[in-house]
């Protein structure tokens, strides 16, 4: 069994479709409420973003077949790349974050394609707070544990301005 921890993102468009469109395509097994987050990464000038955490098993998925349908799925999200913004606005953005193997050992990638675990997630209160609200003992590897990263003060303080909506998902979409 392949265990995946997404870090999904929208702030163009309807966020809250988008979204919900992927989510239904990964079968998931835990799903965040959304959380309204500001920009992170220096490109201000764009909408907030809706961000939520997924976690997913599928015993016959590789941390490559995980990549390549959160990339299908940003594609249909109709996700255009700007290559002036790196961190630009986007319909859709699927991250993988960790994935834990049959045995449950972390997965290590170091390809410029995939990196796992994710280089940049403990940095970002925008990954890290929906996950620990889905998994109160999510472990990012290599780092820690989620509820210990949470405690660094720059983190803390982005933390405070996500801002929790609504759930996204219910049992009744199983
Ligand atoms: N863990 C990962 N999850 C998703 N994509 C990854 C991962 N590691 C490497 N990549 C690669 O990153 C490339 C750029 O992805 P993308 O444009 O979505 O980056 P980004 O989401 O803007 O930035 P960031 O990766 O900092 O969140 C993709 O082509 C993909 O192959
Ligand atoms: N709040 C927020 N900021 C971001 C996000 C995101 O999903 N949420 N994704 C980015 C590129 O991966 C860059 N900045």
């Amino acid at each position: 069994m392949t265990r995946v921890v997404f870090s999904m993102g929208s702030n163009l468009g309807d966020r809250e479709a988008a979204l919900t469109a992927a989510i239904a395509a990964v079968d998931p097994e835990a799903v965040s409420d959304v959380y309204e987050t500001p920009p992170w990464g220096g490109d201000d000038e764009q909408p907030t973003y809706y961000n939520i955490a997924v976690i997913a098993n599928d015993p016959n998925r590789t941390a490559d077949d995980w990549l390549a349908l959160g990339q299908r799925l940003e594609a249909d999200a109709g996700r255009v790349r700007d290559p002036e913004r790196p961190y630009g606005p986007r319909t859709l953005d699927v991250d993988l974050i960790a994935v834990t193997d049959d045995d449950g050992a972390p997965v290590h990638s170091d390809e410029p394609r995939l990196q796992l675990p994710h280089p940049l997630a403990h940095l970002r209160a925008f990954v890290l707070v929906p996950w620990f609200a889905i998994d109160r003992d999510a472990e990012l590897p290599g780092k820690g544990r989620v509820r210990d990263l949470l405690r660094d003060e720059s983190l803390a303080a982005d933390a405070r301005a996500l801002r929790r909506l609504h759930p996204i998902w219910s049992e009744h979409h199983e």
